[in-house]
């Protein structure tokens, strides 16, 4: 059963409990944090997850778009988030795996995130550990509202063998340029779990753009 995540990075910030309760069909919320370092845009933190996390049961899928995430693994969990996931590309690998070691002791879930230059076969040594979730990008992190790249559905497939074969059971995400035409696209290579911000909250009739990314 596919999942669908509303991104609120294209919500209404000061209406953000009402444009939380508009996407109350969806099954998880993608709330979408930038440094202003590991990508050029800068959106929400800490405090802003703990005001959501009083509003909502929601699951907060929480996409760490920061440098040298481990920093901030305890901060988020602290907040209320679900599942933390972090970009592969944010630190050297021994960093990595102790942010996931760390989400681990705290009983958050665990996911890793792919830029799309990054390849498929570098998710193996994190799958093997055993993961939650793994989030490729489809269109490179910083701003809604892209394009969705399609170069990178024949990634998506390979990650969904890589999945399939060490850690059955991780869920696969797509994030970027997601609307009812491309999650067809996606669903077929193998994903999951679908983010989309532009596609659900541009919507005039937002529960019924959440049922079309369903397929
Ligand atoms: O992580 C990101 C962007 O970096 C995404 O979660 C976007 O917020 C998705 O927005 P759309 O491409 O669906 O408009
Ligand atoms: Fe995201």
């Amino acid at each position: 059963m596919v999942k669908i995540a509303p991104s609120i990075l294209s919500a209404d910030f000061c209406n953000l409990e009402r444009d939380i309760q508009r996407v109350s069909t969806a099954d998880w919320l993608h709330v979408d944090v930038m440094d202003g370092m590991f990508v050029p845009n800068i959106s929400i933190g800490v405090p802003v997850v703990q005001s959501i996390r009083a509003h909502t049961d929601m699951f907060l899928d929480t996409h760490l778009m920061v440098e040298k995430p481990g920093r901030y693994v305890d901060a988020f969990a602290k907040a209320g988030a679900d599942l933390l996931s972090i970009h592969l590309e944010a630190d050297m690998p021994p960093a990595i795996h102790a942010a996931l070691d760390r989400m681990e002791a705290l009983g958050v879930k665990k996911g890793i995130v792919l830029r799309p230059i990054t390849a498929a076969e570098a998710v193996v040594p994190y799958l093997e550990r055993g993961l939650d979730l793994i989030l490729v990008m489809t269109v490179e992190p910083g701003f809604g509202g892209q394009s969705f790249l399609a170069d990178q559905l024949p990634k998506i497939s390979a990650i969904r063998a890589l999945i399939d074969r060490y850690c059955p059971g991780c869920r696969l995400e797509v994030d970027g340029g997601v609307n009812a035409k491309t999650a067809k696209d996606c669903i077929a290579a193998g994903a999951d779990v679908l983010v989309a911000g532009s596609a659900i909250y541009g919507a005039t009739d937002i529960p019924a753009a959440i049922a079309a990314l369903r397929g």
